[in-house]
């Protein structure tokens, strides 16, 4: 690394709403590389920037080198692994393949990740979990929806490796360095089962949730069943927790959503399913949080017969 962390080389793969929005930012400060899965998109992305419309109104255009395979990654590159959790399995190969002392850094919602990852061979890994919203308008073009942090917690390995992620001057992209990861992914999950399952049945962007009172009534109902199956778990999380999440990414096209829109396979196993199953461990029954499952799973069963 160099100048204390900056102009460090960063590779971020998947370039969809937030590889786009991470990327975006980290390039004001870094070499950033955004591998691509479509040759076009990489095209796209090199013919007009990448575009970033910002929360206050305003437009920067960063350059960023976009190509549609995976690069040759220096052992001091930071790989930021911004895929989808079901897209995870087929860059682990890659990811295989790189030095060992490769800092990888993973963003994806949910729990089932987490123990898949550890098994891969790098010395240095870290999770994060985005607070924030961010929506892919077109190929070069990503939203930022929502302030909010990008949490991180290092699980293995060498914490300096990380630390281009602790220097920005950008206050609309703040990291805060968390020491659970396990914890931070279940917290997240717990969030996004609150949001995601109920606006991607209902349609409807983060904020409608708790400005409408039937759903409302549905996220204190799940506060409640959730609270009274993780009471240790969760000491430390409110319902205000959700409410401002909701708030702070009130104009936000959730994940699940924009799968749900796109006809692609949503993240509810590795978010609600993964939370079922800890319930299920401790022989706790989550029927709302179940249902919402459920729902979400004949919407996407509905959907593939209809094909
Ligand atoms: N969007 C949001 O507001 C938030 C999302 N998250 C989480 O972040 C993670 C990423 O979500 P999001 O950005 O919304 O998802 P997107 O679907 O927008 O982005 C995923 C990207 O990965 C690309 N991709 C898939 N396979 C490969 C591959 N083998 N090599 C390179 N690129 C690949 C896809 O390419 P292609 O387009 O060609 O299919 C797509 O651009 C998820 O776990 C989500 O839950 C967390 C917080 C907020
Ligand atoms: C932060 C939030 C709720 C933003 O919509 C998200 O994690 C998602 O959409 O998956």
């Amino acid at each position: 690394m160099e100048n204390g962390g900056y102009n460090v080389e960063v590779v971020v793969i998947g370039a969809g709403s937030v590889g786009m929005l991470v990327a975006s930012f980290l390039s004001q400060e870094n070499n950033v590389t955004l591998v691509t899965r479509r040759s076009e998109q990489a095209e796209e992305l090199n013919r007009n920037g990448l575009i970033r419309k910002n929360i206050d109104d305003t437009i920067s255009q960063s350059s960023v080198l976009a190509i549609p395979e995976f690069p040759p990654v220096h052992t001091s590159s930071l790989v930021v692994v911004a895929v989808k959790y079901g897209q995870l399995q087929s860059i682990y190969p890659l990811l295989t393949s790189l030095p060992e002392d490769t800092p990888l850094l993973f963003l994806q919602n949910g729990l089932a990740h987490f123990e898949e990852v550890l098994t891969l061979p790098q010395k240095n890994i870290a999770f994060g979990s985005c607070q924030f919203g961010a929506q892919k308008e077109n190929d070069h073009t990503v939203i930022h929806r929502g302030f909010g942090v990008l949490k991180i917690a290092i699980e293995r390995g060498d914490k300096d490796l990380f630390k281009l992620l602790r220097q920005n001057n950008e206050p609309y992209f703040q990291f805060e360095y968390v020491s659970n990861a396990e914890q931070m992914l279940f917290d997240k999950a717990l969030l996004n089962c609150f949001i995601n399952p109920l606006t991607a049945l209902l349609k409807v962007k983060n904020g409608y949730l708790i400005g409408h009172k039937p759903t409302f009534q549905i996220l204190e109902q799940l506060f409640f069943e959730l609270k009274n199956a993780f009471p240790d778990e969760m000491s430390h999380f409110n319902f205000d927790d959700v409410i401002s999440l909701c708030k702070k990414t009130a104009t936000n096209t959730s994940s699940m959503l924009t799968d749900f829109i796109n006809e692609r396979p949503s993240e509810i196993e590795t978010i609600a399913g993964a939370i079922l199953k800890k319930a299920d461990k401790k022989s706790i029954n989550l029927p709302t949080l179940t249902t919402l499952y459920y729902l979400i799973k004949a919407a996407e069963e509905k959907r593939v017969e209809k094909m």
